[in-house]
């Protein structure tokens, strides 16, 4: 196991970069502890790959450092690095069994056969793939061989890192769900470093104890599912993670106060505003507006436009002036037509300049 450090990395993939746009992936320092459960999310092409294939040693960085607790791995081959990798397409070998399949990174590697067997027909257990053990793997379904190419990644125990790029791409939707938890168990039993490459957020949240979240090339934030959904470092975050994603409406700064539509709106924490401009907005997730009552304080005027049933809740669609707010309303709670008035909750209403969190 080792524990990652990732420092003042840079890539590119044409020769000489000169401008920022040339980097695939812009500077980043991180560090990935010892045993833990990371996922990179991110939009397509926001550099997950890259960054992926970059600690692996598939490629080499155009500036920067990695080093595997205190050893730079910058200049080794994978197999050096000893990592286990599970890719979004099975990669299993068709003639042979399950059990030898579960086997052959062991056998390879010289453990002794009772160790092999041990192992084999624990990992075998946790992916549900114990009775399949004697059959051929071409006999098995799409499912059943990528539980092969996650198992033949959890089997050895000698591994630095395990990286899962998309594991689940080819798993049917409703065994999906089954094999999110079951890798979040895994991940506990096994207890090695592990990173899980997705742009699906359930995946990601469900399988990690810290998301690093990604776009265009940049990691804007590094944090627990809680810390991602209570306090998105970036407007980004914030839209990318959540169902619906968080409103951002635009704002100006008063008398020290965020201001929306002539509202002053109250936010936990001090302002730290610089001098010189900016962009700035006020983001506040769906599952923290009301519909007021009687009670007292700022509230939002604000026209109800569209309900749609969620499940468990409805999302409300509402204008403040030509600005969409959208809340989520518990079912059962009754949701006013037409005028309305909208309450922030204060905890959860934070501002943003040119994207990012100040307060
Ligand atoms: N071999 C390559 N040569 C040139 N550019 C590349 C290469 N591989 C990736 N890129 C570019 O680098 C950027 C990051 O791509 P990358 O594949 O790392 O993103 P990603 O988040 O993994 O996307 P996806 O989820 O679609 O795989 C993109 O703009 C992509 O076009």
């Amino acid at each position: 196991m080792a524990r990652i450090l990732i420092d003042k990395l840079r890539h590119a993939y044409v020769q000489n970069p000169q401008k920022p746009e040339d980097y695939a992936l812009k500077e980043m320092s991180l560090e990935l502890a010892d045993g833990g459960a990371y996922a990179l999310l991110g939009p397509s092409g926001c550099g997950k790959t890259t960054l992926l294939n970059l600690i692996s040693g598939l490629l080499h960085p155009t500036e920067g450092r990695i080093l595997f607790d205190d050893t730079d791995v910058g200049q080794l081959t994978p197999e050096q690095r000893n990592i286990a990798q599970v890719f979004q397409f099975p990669v299993v070998y068709d003639t042979m069994t399950v059990y030898d399949n579960l086997a052959f990174p062991l056998k390879n590697r010289g453990v002794p056969a009772g160790e092999i067997d041990s192992r084999v027909r624990e990992i075998a257990g946790m992916l549900d793939l114990g009775p399949t053990l004697n059959k051929r793997a071409a006999g098995l379904t799409a499912d059943g061989k990528q539980k092969i190419s996650l198992g033949r990644g959890l089997v050895r125990s000698d591994v630095n890192v395990i990286m899962f790029d998309e594991p689940l791409t080819v798993i049917d939707p409703h065994l999906k769900w089954v094999l999110r938890s079951k890798l979040k168990e895994l991940h506990h039993r096994i207890n090695r470093t592990m990173i899980y490459v997705t742009h699906d957020q359930t995946e990601a949240l469900t399988f990690a104890d810290r998301v690093v979240v990604m776009n265009l090339g940049e990691v804007v934030q590094v944090g627990t599912p809680v810390e991602l959904f209570e306090r998105p470092a970036h407007t980004f975050v914030g839209h990318f993670i959540g169902s619906p994603g968080m409103n951002a409406l635009p704002c100006t700064v008063e008398n020290g106060r965020p201001t929306f539509l002539g509202h002053a709106v109250p936010i936990p924490g001090e302002i730290r505003l610089p001098n010189d401009g900016g962009r700035l907005e006020i983001g506040i997730r769906p599952e923290f507006i009301k519909f007021s009552g009687l009670e007292s304080g700022p509230t939002i005027a604000v026209e109800v436009t569209k309900v749609s049933d969620a499940g468990r809740f409805r999302i409300v669609e509402t204008r403040a002036q030509e600005h969409r707010i959208r809340l989520l309303v518990p079912e059962g709670d009754p949701v006013p037509s037409g005028a309305a008035q909208l309450r922030f909750d204060p905890k959860h209403t934070h501002l943003y300049r040119d994207g990012w969190l100040v307060g």
